[in-house]
């Protein structure tokens, strides 16, 4: 089952390029910018990927992200997560990126951006893999902070197509960026945003509301609201949903009781995505094989779930 789901041919929806930082490429990336890791070696650090929640990743994520410096890191950042991509028959990627985390650090805007898109481009000429990049916000910084982050992405317009919200979500819904939405949708960006990961239904409706959304990253707490499921079964809003993200974050005791098979059976359109593959265990093929093996998913509701990805696409084909 495995090699038959990688061959489906696939989108990823929800992926966050500082996520696929695997071990070894952070501890290359260390040694090449000259910087003193807290971990002795690989393995330790792999070991420290264990988590009760959302916070206690992000920490870490926060932490490795710190190798990134140069654009030729970004450069290659990207690129390896490209060639997953084509090694699991991903055709098709809208990754984001959190700008925020590294011009805090002092690393400019441009050097991220360049690196980035450079990838991207090689990406499609070399390896036939179509993207559109997202500008995701950190939602715990203030409103006026993105609306900074905006500003110095303006003038790079072409290289991003939304905007997106990231990073703890409890105590920071959507509302908190209304504004700074507005203003993304105003410029011709499509917009996204983190809603119902460990966040609340309400979080959920602010983001389609007050957001106006195209896609809710995550969602799966929408099933405890029946009018918020009518309502995106009835319009079609898709959910890009990370299983394997879910149960090492907690957010499901086990995959066991995903709830990713019933929603696709109620007619929500789900798709799987790997979040931060680096950090919890698998690439998109690892996500669809492990609905299989602790759901049953069917080779039928395998299809559906790759052309869900496939429709739900930002950047049409
Ligand atoms: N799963 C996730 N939720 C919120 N912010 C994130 N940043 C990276 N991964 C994330
Ligand atoms: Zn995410």
């Amino acid at each position: 089952m495995y090699d038959w789901l990688n061959a489906l041919p696939k989108a990823e929806l929800h992926l966050h390029l500082e996520g696929s930082l695997e071990p070894e490429l952070l501890f290359a990336l260390a040694e090449r910018n000259k910087i003193a890791l807290p971990w002795n070696d690989v393995d330790t650090l792999r070991k420290a990927y264990a988590f009760n929640n959302l916070q206690e990743f992000l920490d870490l994520y926060y932490q490795g992200a710190d190798v990134l410096r140069t654009s030729q890191d970004f450069y290659d950042l990207t690129w390896a997560y490209l060639l997953r991509c084509k090694a699991q028959n991903v055709i098709h990627t809208e990754p984001f990126f959190d700008p925020q985390t590294h011009t805090d650090r002092g690393v400019p805007f441009e050097v991220v951006l360049n690196g980035i898109a450079a990838a991207l481009k090689d990406g499609e000429q070399q390896l036939g893999i179509t993207s559109g990049l997202i500008l995701s916000f950190l939602r715990h910084l203030s409103e006026a902070e993105a609306e900074k982050t905006l500003d110095q992405a303006l003038p790079f317009r072409d290289a991003f197509v939304a905007v997106g919200l990231d990073s703890s979500e409890m105590g920071h819904p959507p509302s908190k960026f209304q504004r700074v939405f507005d203003r993304a949708r105003n410029e011709g960006f499509f917009t996204v945003a983190h809603a119902g990961e460990e966040g609340p239904p309400e979080y959920i409706w602010e983001a389609l509301d007050l957001l106006k959304v195209q896609r809710i990253d995550h969602g799966v707490r929408a099933i405890e609201d029946e009018r918020l499921m009518q309502r995106i079964i009835d319009e079609q809003i898709p959910l890009t949903v990370c299983p394997l993200s879910n149960t090492k974050l907690r957010v499901f005791d086990d995959m066991a009781q995903h709830n990713i098979l019933d929603m696709l059976e109620r007619g929500v359109k789900v798709t799987v995505n790997s979040d931060d593959p680096a950090y919890f265990g698998g690439y998109v093929t690892e996500n669809f094989h492990a609905l299989y093996t602790a759901l049953g998913m069917t080779q039928d509701q395998a299809k559906r779930l790759a052309q869900n990805s496939l429709d739900a696409r930002l950047v049409k084909p």
